[in-house]
């Protein structure tokens, strides 16, 4: 059985529906996406799932089971918008909040002390939250999330406003939860970071599930339509291939945009005829490619 199962659920604002029917499961050890352009309704499914709020039809099930208070316990949410009081000293505020999700103060102090080791900032202990940057503010409201060992773990926009350094520092730690069997609904509009990390996606649109599945199979229905050739020489004619609609030349090569995956091979022969051929690749689309398709010929 898998630790999340939401089942249509349903969400109505006055004349707005929120969420229309949404459905997927999360495995153990599974970051699941999703995605969505503003206003589609991931805040709202997130919530729903939170026990925040209540849906309007349909059910989410934790291991098989509807919510129950004890169910604080086992959910961790990094909220999009930052909650943390500015004022109160970081050891203060996360043993705080451990505790009223169940943990006692000795666990949640030890918790803590290891997870500012693993951040690399011990020393923030004894800060007060309005003494940190606003990344390293994050971090603690990460550590927030996780800090009393929930087995499902909400993830909204996890990586704002971090350099690049410390996306990959969380990034890692968001892989170690997942190999160590945390379950977690990750929600971003950086497609690079659902790319790396999740294996099955949802993209809603307007409240709707417009495309559902493992990234893997999702991709190979969209056509192949980018062809990379790396190359040192001219390639001329490229244009003249029927079903060629664009010729990028860059620094390396070519990047060739094509209307038919047939003529990637016309492509292949005509440089092979020419010049010496580093690399040659058809690429699959990427998820960025794929969003902005499905949701954008849907605006249409
Ligand atoms: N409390 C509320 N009252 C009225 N309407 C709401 C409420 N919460 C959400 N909505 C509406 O429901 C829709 C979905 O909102 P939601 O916040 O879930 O979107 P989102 O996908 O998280 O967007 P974003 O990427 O901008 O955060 C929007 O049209 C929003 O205006």
């Amino acid at each position: 059985m898998k630790p999340l199962k939401v089942d249509q659920i349903y969400k109505q604002y006055g004349e707005k529906t929120a969420v229309n029917g949404i459905s997927f499961e999360v495995g153990q050890g599974e970051i699941y996406g999703l995605l969505g352009a503003n206003g589609a309704g991931k805040t709202t499914t997130m919530r729903m799932v939170l026990g925040l709020i209540y849906p309007d039809g349909g059910e989410v099930l934790y291991n098989g089971k509807p919510y129950s208070k004890e169910l604080l316990q086992s959910l961790g949410y990094l909220p999009e918008e930052r909650g943390l009081y500015p004022r109160i000293r970081v050891s203060d505020q996360l043993i705080y909040l451990a505790e009223l999700r169940g943990m006692s103060k000795r666990d949640a102090d030890s918790n803590l002390k290891r997870w500012l080791e693993r951040f690399e900032v011990p020393e923030y202990y004894n800060k007060r939250v309005e003494e940190l940057s606003k990344g390293n503010q994050q971090k603690i409201q990460f550590i927030a999330s996780v800090i009393h060992n929930p087995q499902i773990v909400i993830l909204d926009e996890a990586f704002s406003g971090l350099d690049p350094v410390n996306v990959e520092l969380l990034k890692s730690t968001v892989k170690e939860l997942r190999d160590n069997g945390t379950t977690m609904l990750f929600s971003t509009h950086r497609m690079e970071h659902v790319e790396e990390l999740c294996r099955n996606i949802t993209i809603l649109h307007r409240s709707n599930a417009v495309v559902q599945g493992s990234l893997k199979e999702i991709k190979s229905r969209y056509p192949r339509e980018r062809v990379i050739l790396k190359t040192e020489g001219d390639v001329n004619g490229l244009d003249a291939i029927g079903g060629v609609t664009k010729v990028n030349r860059h620094e390396y090569g070519y990047e060739i945009h094509i209307a038919k995956e047939e003529a990637a091979g016309e492509i292949l022969r005509l440089a092979i005829g020419q010049t010496d051929i580093q690399r040659f690749e058809v690429l699959e689309p990427t998820l960025n490619e794929i969003f902005i398709k499905t949701v954008g010929e849907r605006h249409e």
